[in-house]
C-alpha cells in the first residue's frame, strides 16, 4: 500500500457551478460517503427535544448548510486553506428520535463513535445544546477529561428542568457528574442575562468553571480574554461548544432563549481566531432556531462559526492516523 495521501476533494467548484445552485452540503464540501475518510467531518444533529422556551433548532443543520454556500476557500486571518489542506466532508444528519431524549443522545454518541475511530474530527451543528453531553462523552472515551470553553449567554451547568435531567439548560453539569470534563481548564464565555439564584454561580464555581462575561469582552477587550482562554487551556485537548446565543439578538436573532447584551459575530470570530495553536480535538455550534431568524443573519453566523472551528483545525494539520482497516465511515444519510 502506498503511503500518499490523495489530495482532498474540495468543495463545487464556484466558477463553474454557481453558488446557489445543487442541492446543500456544508461549504459545499463533498458527502462523507463521497471520499474514502475526513480529516474533519462536519455532522448535523436536528433534534432539539431538550428546548426550555423556543422549539425549532432541529431545522438548524439544514438552514446552516443553505448559509454556508458563499464560503470561500481561504481564511486571510489565519492564512489557511482549510478544504484544501486536509479533507473536511459533510457526514449528514444523525437520526434523532424526537420522542426520546436519553435515545436520541445515544444515537448522537454512536455517530460520533463512528467518526472519531475513522480519524475524523468532528463539527457539529445543532441542534439545541443537549448533545454537547453524548459528544464530550465520545471526547472523553478518546482523549480523558477534556478541557471546555463554553461560548453561552447562559450557564448550562444547572441540575434539572421539571425533573428531567437531560435538557439543554443542564449537559455541563450531567458532564461534570460523568468525569468528562478537565475541572483545571473550564470556563464559560458571552454568559449574561438574569440567573434562578445566586446559587446558580456557586454551583457553577464549585464545579471548576472560570466565567467571562459578556461584559468582561466588552472592558476588557478580545486580546486580553484570549490571552485568558489561552492560560486556562494550556496544551490540554480543548473541546469548544458554542451555542450562537452567546451573540446578542441583534447578532443572532434565530435562537431559542434569547438573552439581551451579548457580544457580536465580530467579537466571536475574533476570540476563536485567538486561540490558534491550541489543542482543538472537536467542537459544536447549537441552538439555532430558524424560524425566529430574520434574512439568515444566525445561520450565516452560525456558518462562519464552524468555518472558523474547522480553519483552527486544518491550522493543526491532520489528526492522529489511524490503525490501517480501523476506518469506518457512511453511517450518516
Ligand atoms: N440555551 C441553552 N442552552 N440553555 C438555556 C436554558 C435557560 C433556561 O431555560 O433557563
Ligand atoms: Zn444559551
Ligand atoms: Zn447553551
Amino acid at each position: 500500500m502506498n503511503n500518499q495521501q490523495p489530495s482532498p476533494v474540495g468543495p463545487v467548484d464556484s466558477s463553474r457551478v454557481p453558488r446557489y445552485a445543487g442541492i446543500a452540503t456544508f461549504a459545499r464540501l463533498p458527502r462523507l460517503e463521497d471520499v474514502e475518510r475526513a480529516d474533519i467531518a462536519v455532522m448535523g444533529v436536528p433534534f432539539d427535544t431538550g428546548v426550555s422556551y423556543r422549539p425549532g433548532a432541529r431545522f438548524a443543520p439544514a438552514a446552516v448548510r443553505e448559509a454556508s454556500r458563499l464560503l470561500r476557500p481561504y481564511h486571510p486571518d489565519l492564512d489557511v486553506a482549510p478544504f484544501a489542506s486536509l479533507q473536511v466532508a459533510d457526514a449528514g444528519d444523525v437520526a434523532c428520535n424526537p420522542f426520546d431524549i436519553p435515545e436520541a443522545l445515544d444515537a448522537v454518541q454512536a455517530s460520533a463513535a463512528t467518526l472519531l475511530d475513522a480519524g475524523s474530527r468532528i463539527v457539529t451543528v445543532g441542534g439545541d445544546h443537549t448533545i454537547a453531553l453524548p459528544l464530550l462523552r465520545e471526547m472523553h472515551r478518546k482523549h480523558g477529561p477534556v478541557s471546555l470553553l463554553h461560548f453561552d449567554a447562559h450557564l448550562d451547568t444547572w441540575d434539572t428542568y421539571f425533573g428531567a435531567d437531560y435538557t439543554h439548560g443542564t449537559p455541563f453539569r450531567r458532564a461534570f457528574e460523568e468525569g468528562l470534563l478537565d475541572t483545571e481548564a473550564l470556563s464559560h464565555v458571552g454568559i449574561r442575562g438574569p440567573l434562578y439564584s445566586k446559587d446558580d454561580l456557586t454551583d457553577d464555581a464549585r464545579m471548576g468553571f472560570g466565567i467571562v462575561t459578556s461584559m468582561d469582552v466588552m472592558n476588557q477587550g478580545v486580546p486580553a480574554v484570549v490571552q485568558a482562554l489561552r492560560e486556562r487551556v494550556g496544551g490540554r485537548p480543548l473541546y469548544i461548544s458554542i451555542d450562537i446565543d452567546c451573540l446578542d439578538p441583534a447578532h443572532a436573532p434565530g435562537t431559542g432563549t434569547p438573552e439581551a447584551g451579548g457580544m457580536t459575530s465580530r467579537e466571536l470570530l475574533a476570540i476563536l481566531r485567538g486561540l490558534d495553536g491550541c489543542n482543538l480535538v472537536s467542537a459544536d455550534v447549537v441552538e439555532v432556531a430558524p424560524a425566529y431568524d430574520h434574512a439568515d443573519v444566525t445561520a450565516v453566523a452560525a456558518s462562519h462559526v464552524a468555518y472558523e472551528l474547522i480553519s483552527l483545525m486544518a491550522r493543526q494539520g491532520a489528526p492522529e492516523p489511524v490503525p490501517a482497516g480501523a476506518a469506518r465511515q457512511g453511517a450518516h444519510g
